[in-house]
């Protein structure tokens, strides 16, 4: 990677009991405001994906997070920038929308109709096969 390369991180978080995964609706910029997004942001430099998502979700969702592994896809946004995802599980406090629109926890079936009707911002849509899967899958244990 060089040193002009930025990683987008962005928090898959996954309510196992539930078998809900927390969306976050942007308010900016005007191309994606409205639509619905895994809260997240940029990785600055010197900094690492998992401490950057930890900071971004604290900053954001008023939570603390235990951070996972990457969802498989990784898209590049526009030349230079790469939007990766990856798995947390909130260890403390209880999300609210400090700097998005809103927040909203959705099933499997739920995810699937947003990705179909243009709900989500267009890359994260990389993501719904896998996480569909993943929601619709028996709860472990
Ligand atoms: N956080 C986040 N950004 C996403 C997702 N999908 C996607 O295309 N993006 C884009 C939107 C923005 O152009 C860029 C991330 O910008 P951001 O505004 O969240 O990050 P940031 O707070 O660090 O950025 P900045 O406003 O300080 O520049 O990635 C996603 O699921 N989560």
């Amino acid at each position: 990677m060089t040193p002009d390369e930025r990683i987008v991180v962005a928090g898959a978080i996954v309510d196992h009991e539930r078998r809900m995964l927390l969306l976050a609706q942007r308010r900016y910029p005007a191309e994606v405001a409205g639509l619905w997004e895994l809260p997240g942001g940029k990785v600055e430099p010197g900094e690492n994906a998992e401490d950057a998502l930890r900071r971004e979700l604290a900053e954001e969702l008023g939570v603390e997070v235990r951070v996972g592994a990457m969802l498989t896809e990784r898209v590049t946004l526009r030349p230079g920038l790469t939007l990766i995802a990856l798995r947390a599980q909130i260890v403390t406090g209880i999300p609210h929308a400090a700097e998005h629109e809103a927040l909203a926890w959705v099933d499997g079936p739920t995810l699937a109709d947003w990705a179909r009707d243009g709900a989500l911002i267009p890359a994260d849509t990389a993501w719904v096969p896998e996480l569909v899967g993943e929601l619709g899958r028996p709860i472990r244990g």
